[in-house]
């Protein structure tokens, strides 16, 4: 089973106020800064075999404040960068709110393509196959962390759920929060959501259930003693 870290990365100046997209230039703030250093003390005790990040500059940095103090390159996956906005990149949210689309973005997001650019569920689909694609490179016993975007984030998660890419506003995905989903070879798991908290990881399944009636695919029926 991969364990995939995935993180949004911290906040920068635009973050809230202005859709950043794929602008160059925007690193993380102050703020954002502390936010990444704050993730990597959290995942410090987790052993990492790859620290990935979109190409832009805030999930860089991001990514590079986890992997820096490890003595471990960041490697760069375009598929997880930011969605494509085309026209909406760098205007202001409460703009944008204005526009008919956005009401398909909230309501029926896999119907969008935004002008001139991306389409949500075009974002989905290379975003997703790099996962699958990592998840093979570095092995069922791998853990790794992708440093990302909140709607490609989202759209991952949407993914791992069975979700279909219509609800996937219903998911969040915060500065500098970490979602965690252990792949198994049936289905996924989605350990953590949105999670601002220390992190532990849950030991393999057989030494808690006892291991005779369950594969690492199954889930546990009932609920089971609990992944952490
Ligand atoms: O929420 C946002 O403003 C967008 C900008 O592109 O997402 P992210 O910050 O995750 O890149």
């Amino acid at each position: 089973m991969t364990t995939l870290l995935l993180a949004r990365h911290g906040l920068t100046d635009l973050t809230g106020p202005v859709l950043a997209g794929r602008t160059p230039g925007v690193h993380l703030s102050e703020a954002g800064r502390a936010q990444a250093a704050a993730l990597a003390a959290r995942v410090a005790g987790v052993r990492l075999d790859a620290v990935v990040s979109s190409p832009l500059e805030r999930c860089r940095e991001t990514a590079h404040a986890v992997a820096d103090g490890r003595g471990m390159d960041v490697l760069i996956d375009d598929r997880f960068i930011e969605c494509g906005y085309g026209g909406w990149t760098g205007r202001p949210l409460k703009e944008l709110a204005e526009e008919p689309l956005w009401r398909v973005v909230q309501a029926h997001p896999s119907a969008v393509t935004f002008p001139e650019g991306e389409s949500l569920a075009g974002m989905q689909h290379r975003a997703v196959a790099a996962v699958r694609e990592w998840n093979q490179r570095l092995g069922e016993k791998a853990v790794y962390l992708v440093c990302s975007h909140g709607d490609v984030i989202k759209s991952i998660v949407a993914d791992a759920l069975g979700l279909h890419l219509d609800h996937f506003q219903r998911i969040t995905a915060d500065p500098a929060a970490l979602t965690i989903i252990r792949y198994a070879p049936l289905r996924p798991f989605v350990l953590r959501l949105n999670d601002m908290g220390e992190l532990r990881l849950p030991e393999d399944s057989e030494e808690k259930d006892g291991g005779e009636n369950i594969t690492g695919s199954d889930a546990a029926v009932g609920g089971g003693p609990g992944t952490t």
